[in-house]
């Protein structure tokens, strides 16, 4: 049956990296018999422009019947002053809560050829290969928030007439932790049998809650070696030593954040493409980058991390990982032909566009 993908390019360098995505699937279609349709939808500031809504009824609708979703990024500095409500990234929280997408794969694997764009030494990333097992849809970005005028507010013992505070809440039950260590589980046995629970279980309840479930699960997995470590150690041996770790599984705003530390070790955030999946193994496909504004329109972006996002689509929701192979071994030989965007360009070494990027790895495909 001709599988459905659902196109939410959202905005800034969105429609940008997704267009490329879309060259690459009308590839794959033609040369390779990918049995394949698509339509696209608006999500994010291009969803309220339309509609009025960051995430539009009818792109809900049209999300819930396609086999898998495709996304760009969302926001920008035009939405920042809406409503809290109507600003673009309530979309995306929306869209990923709407279809229950608890679990956020973020894998961050360093290209040989791209040893010299990392930040850290070579030495210390030649070979790296971490996947991040983010939680998606529960803790403080989805938590009760208030912000409110108060008369009498103190801290400790000091007192001001008035104060306009603001709080946000992470709470999570055992029941959304348990499922996503057991995904976390589940690819560590795939992998190299390592887990590194992250949380900060020496200061918040939510965290100890975390920990206590992560052992419980453990039992299920005596062959896997656990580990643990607070959110903010975990931090620094991502750039003391970031080859300890094969899996991490971790909140969601720790997720989120070692997520972006992680993306620099291999380079740029513009190689890191997502998989966030539901407990009926539908997923939605997005590199991990925002809009990038300070480049967006200038099709400079680079496009890889939405085609990596578009391989993990082939091979977890379309079944053909025989593709997805395909297309990441594309990129590899586009990276090892020397071609660079800005962000993965040594100084002074030539680079291309977005788009003469996305037609290197159709070339090769
Ligand atoms: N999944 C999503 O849709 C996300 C949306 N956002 C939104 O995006 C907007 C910008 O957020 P920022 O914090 O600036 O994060 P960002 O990820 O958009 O950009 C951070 C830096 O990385 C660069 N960058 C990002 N993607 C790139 C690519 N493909 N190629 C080359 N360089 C790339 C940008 O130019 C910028 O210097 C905000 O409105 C934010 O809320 C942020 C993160 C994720
Ligand atoms: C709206 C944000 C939570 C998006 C983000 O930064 C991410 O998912 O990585
Ligand atoms: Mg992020």
């Amino acid at each position: 049956m001709t599988a459905k993908i659902l196109l939410l390019p959202g905005d800034g360098l969105g429609p940008e990296v997704v267009a490329e995505a879309e060259k690459v699937l009308a590839a794959l279609r033609d040369r390779h018999g990918l049995d394949v349709s698509w339509e696209y939808g608006l999500i994010g500031g291009a969803g309220y422009d339309a509609h009025g809504e960051p995430l539009p009824a009818v792109t809900l609708e049209k999300a819930r019947g396609a086999d898998a979703i495709l996304l760009g990024a969302v926001g920008g500095p035009k939405y920042d002053t809406l409503p809290k409500d109507k600003r673009p990234e309530r979309g995306l929280l929306g869209i990923r809560a709407a279809l229950g997408l608890y679990a956020n794969l973020r894998p961050a694997l360093l290209y040989k050829e791209l040893a010299g764009a990392s930040s850290l030494k070579p030495e210390l990333v030649a070979g790296l290969d971490i996947l991040i097992v983010r939680e998606l849809t529960g803790g403080i970005y989805f938590g009760k928030r208030s912000s409110a005028v108060v008369e009498n507010y103190s801290v400790g013992s000091h007192t001001v007439a008035q104060a306009r505070v603001a709080s946000d809440t992470e709470a999570y039950s055992d029941f959304e932790i348990e499922r996503i260590v057991r995904t976390a589980f589940e690819a560590a046995r795939l992998r190299n049998k390592k887990l590194c629970s992250v949380d900060k279980a020496n200061v918040l309840e939510s965290s100890q809650l975390w920990r206590e479930v992560v052992l419980e699960v453990a039992k299920d997995y005596p062959d896997v070696e656990v580990s643990h470590l607070y959110v903010d150690n975990a931090a620094m041996q991502l750039v003391r030593a970031p080859k300890q770790f094969d899996v991490i599984v971790t909140n969601n705003i720790f997720g989120d954040i070692l997520s972006d530390i992680a993306a620099q070790l291999t380079g740029s955030i513009g190689m890191l493409p997502s998989a966030s999946m539901n407990a009926q193994g539908q997923g939605l496909y997005e590199p991990i980058h925002g809009s990038a504004p300070d480049i967006a329109g200038r099709g400079i972006a680079n496009p890889l991390a939405t085609l990596l996002s578009l391989a993990m689509l082939l091979r977890y929701s379309l079944k053909r990982g025989d593709l997805a192979d395909k297309l990441e071994q594309a990129v590899q030989q586009v990276l090892a032909s020397g071609l660079r965007t800005g962000d993965i360009a040594a100084p002074g070494e030539a680079k291309v566009g977005t788009q003469a990027m996305g037609d290197a790895v159709i070339a090769r495909l």
